[in-house]
């Protein structure tokens, strides 16, 4: 049987939440799902006018979600610690025992300072409509919270949504923007100045590793779609992470993302240390040289290590084992490659996700080492807000959980394109080899914006 067209399958789900009433709910938050025809999923997102609207790609499983406005939306504000954040979670998890019960959202990069104002400290997203896509099978899901509302009321609001729905249109191709001006911060010359202060033997001594980062702020002529740069640059970059997160039409969060934060199958946990970098060859040969140049460096190998240490230091004691990649191995992308390592841990009974959140994030491949003064470093001379850049995006849910780290990652607003890049610094950095590495991290979406 082929699966109905939106329309037919928007009237089969609109039947099946009107007889809702008429069957006693086991749980406060009730899913209702319909299988649908293939649909381009960003496509579909791009045309919808309700917010929030987000969009999440693991990197290695056949699986995305398109989804958009909220059932449930937990928005941590500036003011809001580490206890009430996981209190919450907590409370939240408790309200459902359905695996298919998803929250989408992030976790800015550093907890204890301000961040963006509509994206916050934290803030996830129970979305009121999904388009999931699970290999060749696409559903049309929607979800209702009958915690705080009567299922009357969620009833109304979640048709009331689906009739809002828009049809997907193809997605223009992107124009090349004209460059109307950039600004670097740190400047070029308040980075060499960073450079050298992290790598003062003085300062390198109780704080090996700090992971200095730029925001590159580019003024452009026509304000960008950030679904449609999210679907180039997730041509590029097939391997990695793809997600976007918009709470209002002026602010998009977007990124196409290597590096893995954890991902869990029950109390099985997958991490990685993802640091160390060089550039792509232009022909397989030299690829080889570089990725081989990459493993013998020493620089390079000892920014990989720090990250492996300290992610086994911080997950052995929730687990019963930790197994690490003893030496690192090559992960390319469309312009750089990295040094890699495999981390797994069988967690304790009892461990949440939160508990690994606060653990791991953020790890020296994007804080640095020790974490508490790489961070009191970043905050006070990096001179701009990091906000969710370097945080940990995902979603979470009863047996399954996957975050990402945020980097390779851009801020849309209008007219203006915020780009992130940082380079881990040790000692060996240079001010010119690192501020090169920033480069060559924005090179692909640099190709994909301008004539570059
Ligand atoms: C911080 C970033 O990347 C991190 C730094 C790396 C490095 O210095 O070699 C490599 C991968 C990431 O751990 C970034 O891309 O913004
Ligand atoms: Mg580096």
């Amino acid at each position: 049987m082929t699966a109905p067209l939106l329309s037919h399958a928007i009237k089969s789900l609109t039947d099946k939440l009107k007889s809702l009433s008429e069957q006693p709910a086991n749980d406060p938050i009730i899913q209702v799902s319909v299988t649908i025809a293939a649909i381009p999923l960003i496509a579909w997102l791009a045309a919808q006018s309700t917010y929030p609207r987000l969009y999440w790609k693991g990197r290695d499983t056949e699986e995305e979600v398109a989804a958009i406005g909220c059932c449930t939306d937990f928005f941590f504000g500036d003011d809001v610690d580490d206890i009430e954040l996981s209190e919450k979670y907590l409370k939240q998890r408790e309200l459902t025992s359905n695996p298919n019960i998803r929250y989408y959202g992030g976790v800015a990069f550093d907890r204890k300072n301000e961040s963006w104002p509509e994206f916050g400290k934290a803030r996830f997203i129970l979305p009121r409509i999904e388009l999931r896509r699970s290999a060749t099978e696409y559903k049309l899901i929607v979800n209702l919270n009958i915690s705080e509302a009567s299922l009357e009321q969620e009833i109304a609001s979640t048709l009331a949504a689906i009739s809002l729905l828009d049809n997907p249109k193809p997605l223009t191709p992107l124009k090349k923007v004209a460059l109307m001006g950039r600004n670097d911060t740190p400047s070029r010359a308040r980075w060499d100045q960073l450079i050298k202060q992290v790598t003062e033997p003085g300062f390198n001594e109780h704080t090996p590793k700090v992971v200095l980062s730029r925001q590159t702020q580019l003024e452009v002529s026509e304000s960008v779609d950030p679904w449609t740069l999210l679907a180039c640059w997730q041509g590029r970059n097939a391997t990695s992470f793809q997600f976007g997160f918009q709470f209002s039409p002026e602010k998009a969060f977007i990124s196409c993302t290597p590096e893995r934060l954890y991902h869990r199958k029950q109390r099985s946990l997958f991490t990685e240390a993802l640091a160390g970098t060089t550039i792509r060859g232009l022909n397989q040969e030299q690829d080889k040289a570089f990725a081989q140049a990459l493993l013998d460096d020493k620089k390079n190998t000892h920014e990989n290590l720090l990250v492996r240490q300290q992610i086994v230091d911080e997950l052995n004691p929730l687990s019963n084992h930790v197994d690490a990649d003893e030496l690192p191995t090559i992960f390319k992308l469309s312009h750089i490659q990295h040094l890699h390592r495999s981390i797994q841990a069988e967690l304790k009974a009892q461990v949440n996700d939160f508990q690994v959140i606060q653990a791991l994030h953020p790890t020296p491949a994007v804080g640095g080492l020790p974490k508490k003064s790489a961070i009191d470093f970043i905050r006070q001379e990096e001179g701009y807000l990091r906000g969710w850049y370097a945080g940990a995006c995902g979603y979470f849910n009863l047996h399954e959980s996957e975050f990402a780290v945020a980097i390779r990652s851009a801020l849309i607003e209008p007219n203006r394109i915020n780009l992130f890049a940082g380079a881990g610094i040790v000692a060996g950095s240079e001010p010119d080899i690192e501020w090169t590495e920033l480069e060559n991290k924005l090179a692909t979406i640099l190709s994909i914006l301008t004539e570059l």
